[in-house]
């Protein structure tokens, strides 16, 4: 099964729309595992545990494994992953973007180290740095199109003002990954829950390709407008909340206070369909 497939498989079985983001944080972490980097795999895996039914894909974002020198924890956490919920993809929210030989190293990172099944990229540096990841042709590769951050109007709401129509920066890549550069089927879109009318525009652009919608809950995002405006039939969302379920208690019962919050997230994106 390739990445799109394993995903909407997932989506059926689990009822979901929703992806739990890993954003493990050790100061945040609960009673004597508070500040003990050594606790991100336990920590990580209790979450996975609680919500694994819950949840069309899990979206661990490699720089609060980094930041901590917990590589090793990070593959462990994705073989656990793939142990205990083989039926649900990780994606591996990394934002790679780099010249094609050095591109190939990052893609060696993420799919064959890591065992993702997509994986997060900046298209800022073109087509020849993407390239390389669709050699893998099971894996995903879903770009920065439209960022939840206040900062991604910066560049991404330009016109473009030699392209006919002067579309925005954001508005041309989600046209070329819907058509020139979506060559084997395995692009997605990132695209910021904190812009629904962007996830609008994004979505007519580029109707099938699954969109990967980070921004509800901590940054809050409309979960309800979310799914109004990016959900179509032949195109998926991918609605990823991270701190909003993982911290939702400081206690012992963080886990299953993370299942609550997954819980109602799920029913409150399935509420909207
Ligand atoms: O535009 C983007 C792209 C990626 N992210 C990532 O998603 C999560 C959001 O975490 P919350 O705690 O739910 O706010 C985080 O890993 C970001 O790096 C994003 O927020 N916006």
């Amino acid at each position: 099964m390739n990445f799109i497939q394993q995903l909407h498989a997932a989506e059926t079985l689990n009822h979901s729309l929703l992806c739990v983001g890993l954003d493990p944080e050790p100061a945040k972490f609960p009673g004597a595992w508070k500040g003990d980097a050594s606790r991100i795999y336990d920590f990580c895996s209790a979450i996975v545990d609680a919500t694994k039914d819950l949840v069309s894909a899990f979206k661990p974002q490699i720089a609060y494994f980094a930041a901590h020198r917990a590589e090793d924890q990070l593959e462990r956490l994705m073989a656990h992953i793939k142990r205990v919920a083989p039926s649900v993809p990780v994606i591996l929210d990394a934002k790679r973007g780099d010249i094609g030989s050095t591109a190939e190293q990052y893609a060696r990172e993420a799919f064959e180290r890591y065992q993702a099944d997509a994986v997060t990229l900046s298209p800022f540096m073109g087509f020849d740095t993407i390239e390389p990841y669709l050699r893998y042709p099971d894996k995903g590769a879903i770009l920065l199109c439209r960022t939840s951050n206040p900062g991604g109007s910066d560049w991404q709401n330009q016109r473009l003002a030699d392209l006919p129509g002067q579309p925005r920066l954001y508005e041309h890549l989600a046209h070329l990954a819907e058509t020139a550069w979506n060559k084997n089927g395995q692009l997605g879109l990132v695209v910021g829950a904190t812009f629904p009318a962007e996830i609008a525009r994004v979505r007519e652009l580029a109707p099938t390709l699954p969109l990967l919608i980070p921004g509800v809950g901590a940054q809050g995002g409309d979960a309800v407008a979310t799914v109004k405006a990016g959900l179509r039939e032949g195109g998926t969302i991918i609605v990823n909340s991270s701190r909003a379920v993982l911290y939702a208690s400081s206690g012992e019962d963080f886990a299953a206070a993370a299942r609550r919050v997954a819980l109602q997230t799920r029913e409150q994106l399935n509420a909207a369909v």
